[in-house]
């Protein structure tokens, strides 16, 4: 086994991500490992680890994806932009074809070689499908709430599963001002969502435009969450919100969110950025960065 493992660092809008090419040798990374190499601390740090291996199904590559907290996850937009970016680097095309343990997406290349449009599929609605621990007929608004009974801090969110589990709480305020550092936890980890849930806080502007906050489940809050804005913008479109594309400012920058009306289908359309290329030594996790063009 290679003592040392090459990486890439990069960032849509501001997520962070460790990449690893796994598609000829895999390097035995478990969840201790992915836990300190994503801790800015002890590691390069990033929000989700993503490891590329070869294709089992025809894609051009499969994305496994790593939460910082070690656990493996079903989705992750901005990554998904990231690794349609190298795929199509690599390849010269202007498509990709990326598997995930819950299908393939399919990435396309914009004007820049930075902006990538993602198809994100279709998403679910069923209270089995979020998933959620009871029935619920209807989930445009469920009944769940945090604060004082009669004066909720959040209340009603939308639950949606675009790959992953998402509920979000529409809010009139600044979303700021509503303190997701503290309830985005109590909320991922609700029973109503057995396999937890990314929360996120959602103040509609107008027919377009909305600007969201995310407390991702196995991360904490984050500059941006690509699947949040998906989910949020199918939600908002449910509840007669908004128009069918949305652009939603995050921290670290806009998404724009399209879900096509002939398939239903979630177009994710933002920018990448490769920041660095870096070695991981095996042994000890210790890692450098490497100087800029000297990756295979
Ligand atoms: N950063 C992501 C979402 C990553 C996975 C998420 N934290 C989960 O646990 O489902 C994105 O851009 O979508």
């Amino acid at each position: 086994m290679a003592p040392h493992v090459q990486f890439l660092k990069m960032n849509g809008l501001g997520n962070e991500f460790i990449v690893i090419d796994a598609r000829k040798t895999k390097p035995q990374l478990g969840a201790d490992a992915v836990r300190a190499l994503s801790n800015h601390q002890t590691g390069p740090g990033c929000d989700q680890f993503i490891t590329l291996e070869k294709s089992p199904a025809g894609g051009d590559v499969f994305m496994r994806i790593h939460n910082a907290d070690g656990g493996e996850v079903e989705a992750c937009g901005n990554a998904t932009r990231c690794v349609g970016r190298l795929m199509m680097a690599e390849s010269g095309a202007n498509r990709a074809v990326i598997e995930t343990v819950v299908g393939k997406l399919i990435g396309y290349r914009c004007d820049d070689e930075s902006m990538v449009t993602v198809d994100m599929g279709v998403p679910k609605f069923g209270w089995q499908d979020i998933p959620l621990s009871e029935p619920f007929e209807d989930t445009r608004v469920i009944e769940l709430q945090v604060g004082p009974i009669d004066a909720p801090i959040l209340h009603s969110p939308s639950v949606v599963n675009v790959g992953n589990p998402h509920a979000i709480f529409w809010v009139k305020n600044d979303v700021e001002s509503y303190g997701l550092e503290v309830n985005g936890p109590l909320l991922e980890n609700h029973m109503i969502f057995p396999e937890r849930a990314n929360i996120s806080l959602a103040q509609v502007h107008n027919r377009s435009e909305m600007t969201l906050k995310v407390w991702e489940r196995g991360v904490g809050l984050t500059q941006a969450c690509g699947t949040a804005a998906c989910a949020a913008t199918v939600a908002a479109i449910r509840n007669k919100m908004t128009d069918r594309t949305v652009l939603v400012h995050l921290p670290g920058g806009d998404l724009t969110i399209e879900w096509r009306e002939a398939d239903e289908h979630i177009m994710m359309s933002g920018g990448t950025e490769l920041e660095y290329a870096g070695e991981i030594d095996l042994a000890d996790l210790s890692w450098r960065k490497l100087p800029a063009g000297s990756v295979e």
